[in-house]
């Protein structure tokens, strides 16, 4: 393995507000001018490559990762050195200037490939606690921080998780949405290879981005959504999805060594199963990794089953699976799987 190149395991945040206006359920938090986006972006280190909106969530390609922005929530996931948790208190200083206050908080990450060259507050999950306990509000009573581990030393998820009085409450109706983390590291070569720019291709970074959505495979894993995509030069890729209420994202970072790729996405309880373990499996064999994680906020043991079923027909071995319960977020079930030949 290198011995230090671009960290592609990202940091994902997600901060849900509530307030008492009843038109913040319009457009609440998507009332945020772009110069305050930039300022929290700026704090975070990365910017906005890309832009587009729906009727329901605005969506952002960044330099370093994405950002959702919907009425009353805001999902923000950045990699290589950024600072993410610096977000937090301008996020919640702006969205106070709009009536809205924080009510939840989830924080996760898988484990770095190179540790030692995150900065402040990331220099530890010790230390992001930290930092998340001292700049959170005191409303979000309710607090816990886990590390669920896997048979893989290289691979375990990192689950903070915060939330209020409310949150608690409503606890016992789980949400009706939930998200799949996927985390995909020993790209196949050839597969990595295609994000990489060829040399003077007379291509921008989103004609670029185009053309990797479409060679790749990864404008078929769903064909209704709406791709915001970016090529990085020499290489790496970028893609945001958006389907009505709900995204998709994918973050490739090709390098031999530390290849990695990530692939997001949301579900419903309502949905037949079906249709996330398909988009799974087109997403994972878009990179045929050695090694896959996913990650779910969802207790239906019917969804996950599938999903691990869905991954042991693409030839992969599952290797473990470990559960815990968090405020806010209810279960998160973390599952492991390495090609047979390992
Ligand atoms: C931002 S992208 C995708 C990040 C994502 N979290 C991942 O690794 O899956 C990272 C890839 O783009 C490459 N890259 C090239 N120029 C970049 C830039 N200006 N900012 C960030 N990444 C860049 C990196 O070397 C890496 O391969």
């Amino acid at each position: 393995m290198a011995v230090s190149g671009f960290e592609g395991f990202e940091k994902r945040l997600e901060l849900h507000f509530s307030g008492d206006d009843p038109l913040i359920g319009n457009m609440g938090l998507r009332l945020l001018d772009f110069d305050s986006i930039e300022k929290v972006l700026h704090a975070v280190q990365c910017t906005v490559v890309s832009a587009v909106g729906n009727q329901y969530f605005d969506s952002y390609v960044l330099s370093e990762s994405s950002l959702f922005v919907y009425p009353t929530k805001i999902i923000i996931k950045t990699c290589g050195t950024t600072q993410l948790l610096k977000s937090i208190c301008p996020l919640i200083h702006h969205a106070f200037t709009l009536g809205l206050m924080i009510c939840s908080c989830r924080y996760t990450r898988g484990n770095f490939i190179f540790p030692k060259a995150q900065p402040y507050p990331h220099t530890s999950f010790k230390e992001e606690i930290i930092f998340l306990e001292n700049n959170l509000p005191n409303n979000l009573y309710y607090r816990k921080a886990s590390v669920l581990p896997s048979k893989l030393s290289s691979h375990s998820w990192h689950v903070f998780s915060a939330c209020d009085e409310s949150h608690i409450l409503m606890q016992n109706m789980p949400d009706e949405l939930y998200t799949v983390e996927v985390c995909m590291t020993e790209l196949d070569r050839i597969s990595a290879g295609k994000f990489f720019r060829r040399p003077s291709d007379g291509k921008n970074g989103d004609s670029a981005g185009m053309e990797m959505t479409e060679i790749t495979g990864i404008g078929d894993i769903n064909p209704n959504a709406l791709i915001c995509d970016f090529a990085f030069d020499p290489c790496g890729y970028s893609m945001n999805g958006i389907a009505g209420d709900r995204y998709s994202t994918i973050h490739v970072t090709p390098e031999d060594g530390f290849s990695y790729a990530s692939f997001e996405c949301m579900g419903s309880i309502y949905d037949d199963p079906i249709d996330i373990v398909e988009m799974l499996k087109k997403a994972v064999q878009v990179f045929r990794p050695g090694t896959v994680s996913v990650s779910m906020t969802s207790n239906n043991h019917k969804v996950w089953k599938c999903v691990a079923k869905a991954i042991e027909s693409l030839g992969m071995k599952f290797r473990s699976c470990t559960m815990d319960e968090f405020p806010a977020t209810g279960s998160v079930m973390f599952h492991t799987f390495t090609t047979r030949r390992k």
